[in-house]
């Protein structure tokens, strides 16, 4: 089984700063993985670099099979949905939902033009239902709540059937109802057979979804632990990734921890 991800000793160098060092990675297709660390360490450049948006200073990486470099990525970037804040701030603020899903079909933001294929807009009421969003379709996208816009928008990262989705703080900003609410979406998806393979980056282990498999913890823009969930995310680990003594709980598949 190739992997849908692979980076080979991956540095990204800015001025005298590097953003990341030397991470290698595979994620293969049935993995599920949470990318977790302290602000600034490199999570955002990693998922950047994911995405086909950055190319790293040295080092290799391959997506879907496609080596970065060697491909057009134009052609690699509908089998990749990512949904992230910076992703949002380029839809319009006047945008309706549902055309911000559907538009993602055409790999732009924006209503381009008057009728979307037929089949096209029934996949995004779908996507949109699926991820109780059906009550917000004709709402600007500016209208919407933290938690409502993050299921519009991983609808419209799903829109284009991708093999890798992306998942940048997705709970980010959202009250306990609706971090609750999408973590348990989130399980349900990550346990389903059609769902891709998946990333999420997140600074909270409490927005670890069931179903979640494998874990990298970053630090400085180095690799501190990576690996199956259960024996990766260890109170050790964690201390050494966000610098602090940590007391690590587990109930079921959920995790918290508290400074000791
Ligand atoms: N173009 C750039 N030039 C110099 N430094 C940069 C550049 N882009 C990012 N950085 C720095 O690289 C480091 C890693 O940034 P990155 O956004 O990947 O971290 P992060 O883990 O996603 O952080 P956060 O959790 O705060 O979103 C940070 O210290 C950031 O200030």
């Amino acid at each position: 089984m190739s992997a849908v991800l692979q980076f080979s000793d991956v540095s990204v160098t800015r001025g005298r700063q590097q953003l990341l060092r030397n991470v290698s990675w595979s994620v293969n297709e049935d993995e599920r993985w949470i990318v977790m660390g302290p602000n600034g360490a490199g999570k955002s450049t990693l998922m950047r670099i994911a995405s086909t948006k950055m190319f790293p200073t040295t080092g290799t990486v391959t997506v879907l099979g496609e080596r970065m470099g060697a491909v057009n990525l134009a052609e690699l970037r509908p089998s990749i949905g990512v949904a992230s804040a910076a992703l949002a701030r380029e839809i319009r603020e006047d945008e309706k939902a549902l055309d911000a899903v559907v538009s993602a079909a055409y790999g732009m933001s924006g209503r381009w033009r008057e009728l979307y294929d037929r089949e096209d807009e029934r996949r995004a009421l779908r996507l949109l239902a699926e991820w109780g969003a059906s009550t917000l379709l004709s709402r600007s996208f500016v209208t919407l709540s933290e938690g409502e816009r993050q299921r519009v928008l991983i609808a419209r990262a799903l829109m284009t059937d991708p093999e890798l989705m992306l998942l940048d703080e997705p709970a980010a900003g959202l009250d306990l109802a609706g971090r609750e609410e999408l973590v348990a979406r989130l399980a349900d998806f990550a346990a389903s057979e059609v769902a891709p393979t998946m990333v999420m980056v997140t600074h909270h282990l409490e927005e670890i979804p069931a179903h979640f498999t494998h874990v990298m913890l970053l630090r400085a823009g180095q690799v501190v632990a990576q690996g199956p969930l259960e024996q990766t995310l260890t109170q050790s680990n964690l201390e050494t990734t966000f610098n602090l003594p940590l007391e690590l709980h587990r109930t079921g598949a959920r995790y918290t921890a508290f400074a000791r």
